[in-house]
């Protein structure tokens, strides 16, 4: 009889969790994906459920790492919510099992894993595609990912202005009180992205909000939010203009409203650059269209539950 999971809260994945082990761990991770080789990674497109009355989705994630031993699914609900609304629009679990036994070794906190790894992934694509010389950083939204991306953003990078950009006032002051680092607000995402050489989009928004006639030539922009394929954040001018780099082909031709319906030509997944078999393009304009997948979630979950059972001396 296998032993019971270990649960592993918020707060404890928060201290388990450090961008500087957590960063390598994910290229590791995407270069794997990439090689197609399914011995190092066999993880389906999501599967989705419509929640019609939630005016949701529930996202299933599974991924299998054979050579490395860690069997894993997220799930992750996400909601279009109305304005003002203290309902979360994002709440995941992570469930990592024995892929010998098929029992469950532990269940974790998937919002902590779900900020920190997306906005990782993020960062190794500006790490890869933005200039050299990048100075300015705009990003657009106020809320988790946003959060969580000018945290990692400001670790790895040097930029001389941090700007950001909200629907709401408050929004904006929100984040002003929950960071600590230099932050200019912006008015309007106009204003937000002019001159800016990287851009994060990370709002909820379904239809664009940043256009490609606004975006510095250069700048490489990195799109988190519009996951469903009938959403968008980028406009069709900013999609065909810029050389496109996805995590996941087949999630971003099933779920990018972006790629979908501009007809973007995607060029190359973020591990086929990791592994050296696509160009980085840093002196052109770039989009990184992130739609997060199950093996970031399960790379991340293995290196925190790792930790944890070495802080609980099981290693
Ligand atoms: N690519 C990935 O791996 C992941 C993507 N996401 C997506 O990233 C996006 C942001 O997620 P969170 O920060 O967790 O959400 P959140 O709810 O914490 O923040 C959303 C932000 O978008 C803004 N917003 C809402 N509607 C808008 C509109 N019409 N125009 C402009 N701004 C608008 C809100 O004011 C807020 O600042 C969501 O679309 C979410 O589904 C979330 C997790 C992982
Ligand atoms: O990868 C994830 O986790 C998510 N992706 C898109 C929407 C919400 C969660």
């Amino acid at each position: 009889m296998a032993a019971p999971p270990v649960i592993i809260w918020e707060n404890e994945v928060q201290k388990l969790m450090s961008y500087s082990e957590l960063v390598p761990c994910l290229e590791d991770a995407l270069g794997k994906f990439s090689r197609r080789d399914s011995a190092d990674v066999i993880q389906p497109v999501r599967t989705t459920v419509v929640l019609q009355k939630q005016n949701g989705f529930m996202g299933l994630m599974p991924t299998y790492m054979e050579n490395d031993g860690v069997l894993c699914t997220k799930l992750v609900c996400f909601y279009k919510r109305q304005d003002g609304s203290t309902l979360p629009s994002t709440q995941a679990t992570v469930v990592l099992l024995d892929p010998e036994y098929g029992n469950v070794k532990a269940v974790l906190d998937g919002d902590v894993i779900t900020d920190a790894r997306t906005a990782a992934v993020s960062a190794i694509s500006a790490k890869l595609l933005m200039r050299p010389k990048a100075e300015v950083l705009a990003i657009l939204g106020t809320g988790r990912q946003a959060l969580s991306h000018y945290n990692i953003f400001n670790e790895m990078f040097s930029f001389k202005e941090v700007r950001i950009w909200s629907r709401t006032l408050e929004g904006v002051e929100r984040f002003r009180q929950s960071v600590s680092g230099p932050l200019t607000a912006c008015v309007s995402v106009e204003e937000a992205i002019k001159e800016a050489d990287v851009i994060v989009t990370a709002t909820k928004c379904t239809e664009p909000v940043l256009f490609g006639q606004w975006v510095k030539p250069g700048a490489h922009v990195v799109a988190v939010g519009a996951c469903r394929p009938d959403w968008r954040e980028l406009d069709d001018v900013l999609m065909k203009e810029a050389v496109v780099y996805v995590d996941s082909r087949e999630g971003a031709m099933t779920e990018s409203g972006d790629v979908i319906l501009s007809g973007a030509h995607v060029f190359a997944e973020l591990g086929d650059v990791i592994n050296g078999t696509k160009h980085a393009y840093r002196e052109k304009t770039t989009v990184f269209k992130s739609l997060g997948m199950g093996v970031e979630d399960a790379a991340t979950a293995n290196l925190v539950f790792k930790k944890w059972q070495k802080k609980a001396g099981q290693l």
